[in-house]
């Protein structure tokens, strides 16, 4: 037997495993780097979060990624080029993240690795009747896998989408054998670039959980201050947004997009929600002179509606949810409190904290249950097509040498 795979076979029959989970999402502020201790799989799975930080990205690394992200055109060299560059970096953030927090590489079992999202069209965002759902991650595993000397688990997303799925939310996996009640209603809400959400009935039934993505959590409003504010990332604090006032016909022309007729489960990403997309609700508006601020706190209002919409349509399924959020709109104040005001049949909103997972940790945590799944999984617990979530085990396996 290779003694990659004896290695595997053993470490999938330990009591636990640690997997160190990586997320680089869409809004390019950084690497999610998780070290978890997994024991268990399954609906047994038990996790602990041993170290969490995000490695922040260079402006250099923003500018590259920003070539090619979310762009119909754009230059074939440079993704080719991308895929083993991105690879190795986040491999390197790996190494130096092991070493500041004094772990040995060996004691490692497997990272998981989510890679860079640089382009997403699910059949209802593109035109070629010939073609099925895509997406497309770079940040080649091998490279992480060579680069830290760890067996590296990643390309999560495709075989998702070779089951028929568009290749996210891959969140309701996670959520299901982690965060499933018998004793409340929640939804797990996810605030990033585009915000999520996965719906979890206490009555625990598998066919009843679903997942979708809602719309743009934070990647306008990140993309509008980046454009205009010079040198900042975001609207820290909603400062910005808090000075403005929200502008009710855009704020309309916003909302009207067909991606929110769509019934769930539904995903999209920046290729559909950026700034061209608010110039086009300018324009037609007549808006496109309104001052910065109220831009803001307009796009602030957007995310607000979509997202409690979002929540209100799960709240019909069942009353008396309780919201669990993560990501980085739970640090947005403006957000949060327009959202504990558009939902009122929420009986309360918290974050996953309380459940024990860090928020702004939830997704690195997510790769590595997946990963987990892929090892130790011994069955598949969610299978439910019609709610686009593909009973299969998913993630690429790549050996260092
Ligand atoms: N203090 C803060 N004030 C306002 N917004 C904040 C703050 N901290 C983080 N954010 C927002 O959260 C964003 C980062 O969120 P997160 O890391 O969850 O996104 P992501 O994982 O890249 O996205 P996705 O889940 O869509 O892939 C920032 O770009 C910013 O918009
Ligand atoms: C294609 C892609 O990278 N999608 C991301 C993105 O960021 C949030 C939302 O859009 C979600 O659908 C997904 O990520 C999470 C981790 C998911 O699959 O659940």
């Amino acid at each position: 037997m290779h003694p990659h795979i004896a290695a595997l076979y053993n470490s999938a029959q330990k009591p636990s495993r640690l997997i160190v989970g990586l997320m680089s999402g869409t809004s390019l502020d950084g690497l999610d780097v998780a070290l978890c201790k997994v024991s268990g799989a399954g609906l047994n799975t038990h996790i602990e979060i041993l170290n969490f930080t995000t490695v922040e990205y260079s402006g250099d690394y923003k500018s590259k990624i920003k070539q090619v992200f979310a762009k119909r055109e754009c230059d074939l060299e440079l993704v080719t080029l991308l895929h083993p560059w991105v690879g190795k970096l986040h491999g390197n953030m790996v190494n130096q993240c092991l070493h500041t927090w004094q772990v040995n590489p060996a004691s490692i079992d497997v990272i998981a690795s989510h890679g860079q999202t640089i382009y997403h069209c699910p059949k209802s965002q593109h035109n070629h009747k010939s073609f099925t759902n895509g997406t497309l991650q770079i940040g080649d595993s091998d490279q992480i896998a060579v680069t830290t000397g760890i067996t590296t688990i990643g390309d999560f997303r495709q075989k998702h989408i070779a089951a028929g799925g568009e290749g996210a939310p891959l969140a309701v996996y996670g959520d299901y054998l982690f965060f499933s009640s018998l004793v409340e209603n929640r939804i797990l809400l996810n605030m990033g670039g585009i915000a999520n959400l996965t719906f979890l009935p206490k009555s625990g039934d598998a066919n009843s959980v679903f997942s979708s993505d809602i719309g743009p959590g934070n990647t306008i409003m990140d993309a509008y201050v980046q454009k205009y504010f010079e040198g900042m990332h975001f609207d820290d604090g909603a400062k910005i947004a808090k000075a403005g006032k929200v502008n009710m016909p855009l704020l309309h022309a916003l909302c009207a997009d067909d991606f929110f007729n769509l019934s769930m489960p539904k995903t999209t990403g920046p290729e559909v929600f950026n700034l061209a997309y608010l110039k086009a609700a300018q324009g037609l508006t007549n808006t496109l002179d309104l001052t910065h601020h109220d831009v803001m706190a307009t796009l602030n209002a957007f995310s607000a509606n979509v997202i409690s919409d979002a929540i209100k349509q799960c709240a019909k399924h069942e009353a008396n949810c309780v919201v669990y959020a993560s990501g980085g709109g739970i640090h947005n104040p403006l957000l949060m409190e327009q959202l504990l005001n558009l939902c009122p049949e929420v009986k309360a909103f918290k974050n996953t904290q309380v459940l024990g997972i860090d928020p702004d940790a939830k997704e690195a945590v997510l790769f590595a249950i997946l990963a987990n799944e892929c090892l130790a999984g011994e069955q598949q617990h969610l299978n439910n097509t019609a709610q686009g979530i593909a009973g299969v085990t998913m993630g690429k396996i790549s050996f260092p040498d």
